[in-house]
């Protein structure tokens, strides 16, 4: 199930209000400039197809996304909890970032949780499949996919260089409650 919970920045013990309709979620996240939205994500993809088949069989959805966007390109991130580095791929995105183009994010298949830092709020969103996710660019961020991660999710870039991080230095995201612990 789709999951919005909201903290104040400065007390992550406190969870403020802890949203599930994916309405309300959806307005919540336009408030600060978020989109959310629930596609279909119906194509029955194997836990091993490969990047090519997983664009092939989402090619309609990423035509569509790059027609609203401009994007460039697109590309899949995908892991299961047997992935033998998937320690290394969880930290990758588990500190506080940004990027200089928007984040799009299509979840076709598990979950995982971002966590939006603004308005001196932290916007825990755990994403499932369907879930479309649209982030500004600029926007501090950070990724959890868990200790067991179990996602596919279609990435779509401007930059043909695909995905590019530039880390805040901040250690907000240790405060935080994890994804799936
Ligand atoms: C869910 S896609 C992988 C994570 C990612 O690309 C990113 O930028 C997280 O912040
Ligand atoms: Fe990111
Ligand atoms: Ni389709």
């Amino acid at each position: 199930m789709s999951q919005l919970d909201i903290y104040a920045d400065d007390a992550p013990q406190t969870r403020l209000a802890s949203l599930t309709d994916a309405r309300d979620i959806a307005g919540e996240l336009a408030r600060v400039g978020v989109a959310f939205e629930q596609w279909q994500a119906t194509h029955a993809l194997t836990d091993d197809a490969d990047q090519a088949s997983i664009l092939a069989a989402y090619s309609d959805d990423i035509a569509r996304l790059r027609q609203l966007g401009g994007y460039i390109t697109a590309d899949v991130v995908s892991l299961r909890p047997s992935h033998p580095d998937r320690a290394t791929l969880r930290q990758k995105f588990l500190d506080e970032h940004t990027h200089s183009e928007d984040e799009v994010r299509f979840f076709v298949a598990g979950s995982g949780a971002f966590y939006l830092h603004l308005h001196q709020r932290v916007f825990q969103l755990t994403c499932e499949k369907g879930d479309l996710l649209s982030v500004p660019a600029g926007t501090p961020h950070w990724f959890d996919m868990g200790p067991e991660p179990h996602f596919t999710a279609i990435r779509l870039f401007i930059d043909p260089a695909g995905w590019v991080g530039h880390f805040t230095g901040s250690p907000i995201a240790r405060q935080f409650p994890r994804h799936g612990e």
